[in-house]
């Protein structure tokens, strides 16, 4: 239903997000660290499955910075295993890949993945790779500067052998995201404000607009995406531009139903000493979380305190097996 609403406008063509707070959520919720990823990879599926349905044709998802291999070998692993579990089921089940018609691209630097983790991503996009309604752009390993640094060099490589110009537009041609659309929308979660090396030559498009949530991830709800959605196609109705620079009433309608009526106040209390360590308030013109030094680290980072507190926890897990039942859907 949602879907057909948003189709009835403008729609963007590609849209990436940094799904941003999986730790905190599971933080504030007393889980271990993976089920915050895991329960990460559901709202993943439920927000793909929303953009898939409003017509969206691409979708690129920071699953996993080059710099996240600094983290905890536990956390590493169990995202790794995660990623193993559900692309098994992938492969087996099809999700929504068969339903939406989606080819799945692993983009990043491979090299870096575990060969049981690339063998699954691979076969991966081999059974997917003859969909051709829309893309889901998985950035496993990733980061911005690497995509280019690997975009240069090949590019070199090609003017040596071939005489190719090497300009702007020949250069695009060997990021990862060469095939898709321009990106029209990059969403981060968490309410940081920070791209984290995340498409930072893609969003750079002239018609890109960027938007901060005040959520963590696995609280991202298909309304939120909806809500964004709209605000997106309010802004290019209106201004032409999805960026939505003026202000225009209409936008801010949208903009403020988006923000569930404006003063929401949201504490978030921290794991066993109850420490505040996080109050939200949604405003209508952006989104602002107020943020303890713990939660100012780059998304990239674990400081050494968390990879402590982590180590804690995790002799209570059974090591080595994701929480991956909650990626079900479409079975
Ligand atoms: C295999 C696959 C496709 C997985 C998708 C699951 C998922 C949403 C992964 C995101 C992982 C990640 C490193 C998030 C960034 O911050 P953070 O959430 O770790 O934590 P923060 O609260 O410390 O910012």
């Amino acid at each position: 239903m949602f879907g057909r609403v948003i189709r009835s406008g403008p729609t963007p063509q590609h849209v990436g997000i940094i799904m941003d707070g999986n730790r905190r959520y599971a933080r504030s919720h007393k889980m271990e660290i993976k089920e915050g990823h895991s329960l990460g990879f559901e709202t993943m599926a439920n927000t793909l499955e929303l953009l898939y349905e409003s017509g969206v044709t691409a979708a690129t998802v920071y699953a996993f910075s080059i710099e996240n291999f600094n983290r905890s070998s536990f956390e590493v692993k169990w995202l790794m295993d995660l990623a193993k579990a559900k692309f098994t089921q992938i492969n087996k089940n099809g999700f929504l890949c068969q339903d939406y018609g989606i080819r799945i691209k692993i983009l990043g630097n491979l090299k870096l993945l575990p060969p049981d983790v690339l063998e699954i991503l691979h076969e991966t996009e081999e059974i997917t790779k003859h969909n051709t309604r829309a893309v889901l752009n998985v950035c496993f390993p990733y980061t911005s500067r690497d995509e280019m640094k690997n975009a240069i060099k090949n590019v070199v490589e090609e003017a040596t052998r071939s005489g190719i110009v090497i300009n702007e537009k020949t250069l695009e041609n060997y990021l990862y995201t060469a095939d898709s659309p321009p990106l029209d929308l990059l969403i981060r979660t968490s309410g940081t404000y920070r791209l984290s090396d995340f498409l930072l030559w893609q969003c750079t498009s002239p018609d890109c607009a960027v938007m901060f949530v005040d959520k963590l991830w696995p609280e991202f709800t298909p309304w939120d995406m909806f809500k964004i959605l709209i605000t997106w196609g309010f802004n290019k109705y209106w201004y032409g531009s999805s960026s939505g620079d003026g202000v225009n009433p209409m936008a801010l309608a949208a903009t403020t139903l988006m923000n569930d009526g404006a003063h929401a106040q949201e504490k978030i209390k921290d794991g066993e000493d109850g420490e505040l360590i996080a109050a939200s308030q949604i405003q209508t013109t952006g989104f602002s979380r107020l943020r303890s030094e713990e939660d100012d680290e780059e998304i990239t980072d674990i400081s050494s305190r968390d990879v402590e507190s982590e180590n804690d926890t995790i002799t209570s897990e059974e090591e080595g097996e994701p929480a991956s039942q909650a990626f079900t859907k479409g079975q």
